[in-house]
């Protein structure tokens, strides 16, 4: 598996079950159109955006029927709690060439990262399907650890135009960024959502 971080503001996504699963993944896919087909509909569905919502059984939907909902989007997700069906659709949908994840078996061409999302930054974790409950436990220790990490970047985003213009030598400039990022007194202050310019005056 190859990590990337696409533009798929422009892709539908079909997602098979709203249980706490297929939410988690829907949720996954903010900011893209979604269909989501389930025979129960919490109200979490409801809060997503961009979503039609389907409310069927999908041992009742024919065949043909099944395919041409799945051609109509790029990217298939089957998160039913029933597993055969759940394998049928992962079976169409390779047929149809698509992008497909499976919630109930590693018979996926792409899989969903645990993933921290800070307005500045992505950080995604994977075991590529073999112990899920790592990225889980991973997620929880940076989001613990990396508390401030946006003011963080947006200082030392300011501070690079700044040093550009100030120190030629791009070895310094470098180790002055890596200092700052390091000091234990900003990374607090970061934390705290309190200015740090006085201690960064100190490295320049
Ligand atoms: C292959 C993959 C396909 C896919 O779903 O994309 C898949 C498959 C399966 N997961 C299962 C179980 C669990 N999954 C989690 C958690 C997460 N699972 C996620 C992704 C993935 N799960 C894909 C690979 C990810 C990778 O390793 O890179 C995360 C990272 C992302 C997300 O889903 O948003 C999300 C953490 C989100 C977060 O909190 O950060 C927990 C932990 C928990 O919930 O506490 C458990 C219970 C513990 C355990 O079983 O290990 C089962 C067995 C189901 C059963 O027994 O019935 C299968 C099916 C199978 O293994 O066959
Ligand atoms: N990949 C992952 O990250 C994880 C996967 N799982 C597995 O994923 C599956 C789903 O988990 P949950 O969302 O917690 O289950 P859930 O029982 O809360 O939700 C299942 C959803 O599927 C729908 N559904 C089931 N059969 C259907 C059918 N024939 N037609 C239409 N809708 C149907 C239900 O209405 C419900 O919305 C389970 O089998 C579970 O073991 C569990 C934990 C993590």
């Amino acid at each position: 598996m190859i990590p990337l971080m696409l533009d798929l503001s422009a892709k539908r996504i079909l997602i098979f079950g709203a249980g706490a699963v297929g939410v988690r993944k829907a949720r996954h896919f903010t900011g893209c159109r979604m269909t989501v087909v389930s025979r129960s509909i919490s109200p979490d569905v409801f809060s997503l955006p961009q979503t039609s919502i389907k409310q069927m059984d999908v041992a009742d939907i024919e065949d043909d029927n099944l395919r041409t909902l799945i051609e109509k989007h790029d990217i298939i997700i089957a998160a039913l709690s029933d597993t055969g069906q759940n394998e049928r659709i992962i079976r169409l949908a390779k047929t149809a060439e698509k992008w497909y994840n499976c919630a109930t078996s590693d018979d996926a061409n792409f899989l969903i990262p645990s993933t921290v999302q800070g307005k500045e930054y992505t950080i995604a974790v994977s075991t590529s399907g073999r112990a899920p409950a790592v990225p889980r436990c991973i997620r929880e220790d940076l989001e613990e650890r990396y508390q401030g990490l946006d003011n963080m970047i947006l200082l030392l985003a300011s501070l690079r135009e700044r040093l550009k213009e100030t120190v030629p030598d791009q070895e310094k400039r470098a180790e002055i960024l890596r200092n700052i990022l390091h000091d234990e007194t900003i990374r607090q202050r970061c934390r705290e959502n309190k200015n740090a310019d006085d201690l960064v005056a100190g490295y320049l």
